[in-house]
């Protein structure tokens, strides 16, 4: 008699992962290889932004008070005593009636605390002696770019966990991190098994299939941000599955498997498990696609044994392992996004259990609009090259109808969800 295997809910299943989550070790990178890593410290502004008042303009530094009987018709004008580009600081005391002529980004000098613009002063030479004047008055701080207007010294302007996008690059580089502290990158380990699987560069033979899986899965360990080691594809025997297995966990932080997980002559992972005397934390979930997850622990270490089948396995990795990956990557947020949008067609699959459809999202009329991607059973390679979201059906349903309202996930998205699996959307029109 085959064991019968009790469905966990994906909220529990996530749990039970969770609770072996933690912050991985930090390491420093160089700035210019900071981009989408992961911020190990909170960046706090050790100075003001811009760090000293600066002119927003090319033109002329002034003391306002001189210019407030200028007119159309009675001109003021000002003795230039010097120039400064950006760059420089006009080291003396500007007087009454003097200017200098500023470019942009240059420290207003002393006793100044107006800019006129190049293009509204009227210039001339006098004996070797430029002069400078204008037709309007101009009030204190007209044209300044006070110290501190863009980040005042102290402010938090990152929290640790996020993904360094380009601004957060010129953060970095503001503060003077020319090394910048990330989170170390986890090795996420990856074993494909099943005698059917072909490399990619093998011809079809009959019976045969080409390893898709082991491909796509390193491509979303990537996405997640983590370090991925392939360990090749395996065929379904037991003895070559323990040893590949328990050599792979030496080497990774996490390790990933496909295929063989259910219940057939040739589904190995259980036994493997057991041989390994790895703790099962549960092995079938009440999802579709995806239900035969398994996910086991040794000595503190996650062993993920995803579906064989592609888009359950996709499923599996996006639910289970990117969550532990982004906790290791310090995320608050490690839950892949969750946001409302209309069915964009019918569903009319009876729900036994929570079903993840592949999506495309798009936008209508300001409302974001889930559309299932494509050919949508659990075998489908198809569907998830234009997945960017799960519609997240949950189970009990006899189907759902277009312009119902359901919760999506959201898979390319960098900014994650705290726990997305309370109050997930049941039936509701908009
Ligand atoms: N009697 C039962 N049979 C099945 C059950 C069940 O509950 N009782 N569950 C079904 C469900 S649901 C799924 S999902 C699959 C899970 O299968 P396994 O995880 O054991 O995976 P395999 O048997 O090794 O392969 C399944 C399928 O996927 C193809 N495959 C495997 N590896 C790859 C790869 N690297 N790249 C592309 N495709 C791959 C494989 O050829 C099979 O077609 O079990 C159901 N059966
Ligand atoms: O685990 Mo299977 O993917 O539910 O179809
Ligand atoms: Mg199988």
């Amino acid at each position: 008699m085959v064991e019968k295997r009790i469905p966990l809910a994906v909220s529990q299943a996530v749990q039970h992962i969770m609770n072996y989550a933690s912050e991985g070790p930090e390491e420093y990178v160089s700035l210019e290889s900071a981009y989408t890593r992961f911020l190990a410290q909170d960046i706090a502004a050790d100075q003001d932004v811009p760090p000293f008042n600066r002119s927003p303009y090319d033109g002329f530094a002034i003391r306002a008070m001189d210019s407030q009987s200028a007119s159309a018709e009675q001109a003021v004008r000002f003795k230039v005593v010097g120039t400064i580009g950006a760059g420089f600081v006009f080291e003396e005391r500007v007087q009454a009636f003097e200017a200098v002529r500023i470019m942009t980004g240059a420290p207003i000098p002393l006793g100044c605390d107006a800019v006129v613009m190049l293009e509204l002063t009227m210039n001339e030479e006098v004996d070797g002696q430029a002069f400078m004047s204008i037709k309007r008055p101009y009030t204190t701080g007209t044209n300044i770019s006070y110290q501190g207007e863009d980040v005042k010294k102290g402010d938090i302007l990152i929290e640790k966990g996020q993904s360094i996008n380009p601004g957060i690059v010129a953060l970095l580089a503001t503060f003077g991190y020319a090394e910048v502290p990330v989170f170390r990158k986890p090795i996420v380990g990856i074993i494909a098994t099943g005698s059917e699987l072909l490399e990619p560069n093998e011809a079809l033979v009959p019976g045969k299939i080409r390893n898709s899986n082991a491909y796509m899965t390193m491509a979303q360990i990537e996405r997640a941000g983590a370090t991925v080691k392939y360990f090749g594809k395996f065929s379904d025997d037991l003895a070559v599955c323990i040893d590949v297995v328990k050599e792979a966990l030496s080497e990774v932080d996490l390790l990933i498997t496909t295929g063989g997980v259910s219940v057939g002559d040739f589904d190995h992972l259980p036994a493997i498990y057991a041989a390994l005397e790895a703790e099962v934390l549960f092995n079938k979930v009440a999802m579709r696609p995806g239900s035969v997850t398994t996910v086991a622990a040794l000595n503190g270490q996650l062993l993920f044994g995803l579906s064989g089948n592609p888009s359950a396995c996709y499923v599996g990795f996006e639910l289970f392992v990117k969550p532990i990956i982004r906790r290791i990557l310090g995320s608050a947020k490690p839950h892949l996004r969750k946001e409302k949008a209309l069915l964009g067609e019918d569903f009319t699959k009876a729900n036994p259990f929570t079903r993840f459809v592949r999506a495309t999202i798009h936008f209508a009329n300001g409302q974001l609009i889930a559309t299932p991607s494509g050919f949508n059973k659990s075998s489908a390679v198809s569907s998830l090259a234009t997945a960017d979201a799960f519609i997240v059906l949950p189970g009990g349903s006899r189907g759902y109808e277009k312009e119902m309202l359901v919760d999506v996930l959201l898979l390319d998205d960098l900014q994650g969800s705290e726990w997305p699996w309370d109050n997930i959307t049941k039936y509701s029109k908009l």
